[in-house]
């Protein structure tokens, strides 16, 4: 029985990729509220076919049949490699076993990335460079050098006859649910997580991919995760912003507190830029998911850390969390720091040497013995009142 759904997104262009519905964690770092998906296509030609990309680890069997309901995998001609990542290319080599006249397309990089991973077969690999095309007959197949988003090899792949271009993962989000976006209303957030965790720290050469695909005709977009865009401007126009790097009056706290005393903190700063007219997100890191915080960062003009002292420095959890917000490299202007400690402190002079070589401007920082005083509370609504203005301006 063909148990299989296979959506022709063009004609003669196939999603031959796999859901994986229950998946809760990527990179064991990144929470999926909604599972993923692993898209590949098939392209048919006149006279050739191509595959472009492969699943994650253990959908081989679902791929392969998924091929042969729409194709025959013995007689691929091309297997485009987009991307080196495993979740896209580890079956690259299961595909070409099974595909004896195949030949594996992908850039100078791709081909580096991919050997790091795969036994590639020798002989059967096309180098292609940026502008390079494959004719299958009918349908041509260009290749768009978009490198670090978010490895060194990534290209995209496009098809002018259809206007549809394959970008991988950039304008990826990571669902099992719908096929098309128009299936689905929070797309664009879900988007967002995605962005901020896997594009936000390359967002300049976000910002070159884009421009190398702005004259290109998209009828459809048809990323490596996710529901695939008929509406191609619906995720196009907000990448467009989170690239350049554009912040909205919105202030990010992220905190974690043993006691309730930096608490008490963080929401006399977040009370005082709600009066102010500051659209305010408060995370406790202890419960926080990670992907809501990177959604949240990718246009916050404020990061307002929290942090209690603990063995001299900052909380483990507020350690991770600062971390991280380096590492995706967010768009915020200012910051703060708020905590509190019991004898000795520490925690702030950690988080500022973390926090300070980043082009944020820490507008404030204060740090209370025990529990803050009422003479604290105002020193913390001043430096609200200072953030507020400052993110106005
Ligand atoms: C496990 C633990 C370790 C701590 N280590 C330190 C420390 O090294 N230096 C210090 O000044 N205070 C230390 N403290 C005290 C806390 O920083 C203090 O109780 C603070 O007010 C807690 O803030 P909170 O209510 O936001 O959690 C420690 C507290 C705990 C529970």
């Amino acid at each position: 029985m063909e148990i299989y759904s296979v959506p022709e997104i063009a004609k003669d262009v196939f999603w031959v990729g796999a859901k994986d519905w229950n998946r809760r964690m990527f990179d064991a770092l990144v929470p999926l509220p909604q599972g993923t998906s692993y898209n590949a296509y098939l392209v048919k030609g006149e006279e050739k076919t191509a595959l472009i990309d492969t699943v994650n680890p253990g959908f081989e069997e679902e791929f392969k049949e998924k091929i042969n309901l729409v194709s025959s995998l013995e007689k691929l001609d091309y297997l485009i490699m987009n991307h080196a990542e495993p979740d896209h290319a580890s079956a690259i080599c299961y595909i070409m076993d099974r595909a004896p006249g195949s030949v594996l397309v992908t850039t100078e990089r791709g081909v580096k990335m991919a050997s790091i991973y795969n036994d590639l077969p020798e002989g059967r690999i096309k180098v292609v460079a940026n502008g390079d095309t494959i004719d299958l007959g009918g349908k041509t197949l260009r290749f768009i050098e978009a490198p670090w988003l978010h490895w060194p090899e990534t290209m995209f792949t496009y098809l002018p006859e259809d206007k549809v271009l394959f970008p991988c993962d950039f304008f990826g989000a990571h669902t099992a649910q719908g096929v098309y976006d128009e299936d689905l209303e929070d797309l664009i957030p879900l988007a967002k997580r995605y962005y901020g965790e896997i594009m936000m720290p390359f967002g300049k050469m976000g910002t070159k991919a884009l421009e190398k695909i702005k004259d290109l005709d998209i009828a459809v977009l048809a990323p490596s995760h996710g529901p695939i865009y008929k509406n191609p401007q619906r995720i196009i126009e907000p990448y467009a912003k989170w690239t350049a790097g554009e912040t909205e009056n919105k202030a990010l706290i992220v905190y974690v507190s043993m006691w309730g005393s930096t608490k008490l903190m963080v929401r006399t700063i977040a009370e005082t830029l709600l009066k102010e007219g500051v659209d305010v997100r408060v995370y406790d890191l202890e419960v926080a998911d990670t992907g809501d915080v990177a959604r949240e960062l990718v246009d916050s003009r404020a990061i307002i850390l929290g942090t209690p002292t603990v063995l001299a420095g900052m909380h483990p959890l507020a350690l991770y969390g600062t971390y991280l917000v380096k590492a995706l490299n967010p768009p915020a202007k200012y910051g703060v720091i708020l905590g509190s400690f019991g004898w000795g402190g520490g925690a702030l002079k950690q988080a500022g040497d973390i926090l300070v070589p980043s082009k944020m401007e820490v507008v404030g920082t204060l740090q209370v013995k025990g529990k803050p005083r009422e003479e604290d509370l105002k020193r913390v609504e001043e430096i609200g009142l200072e953030l507020a203005r400052k993110m106005k301006a």
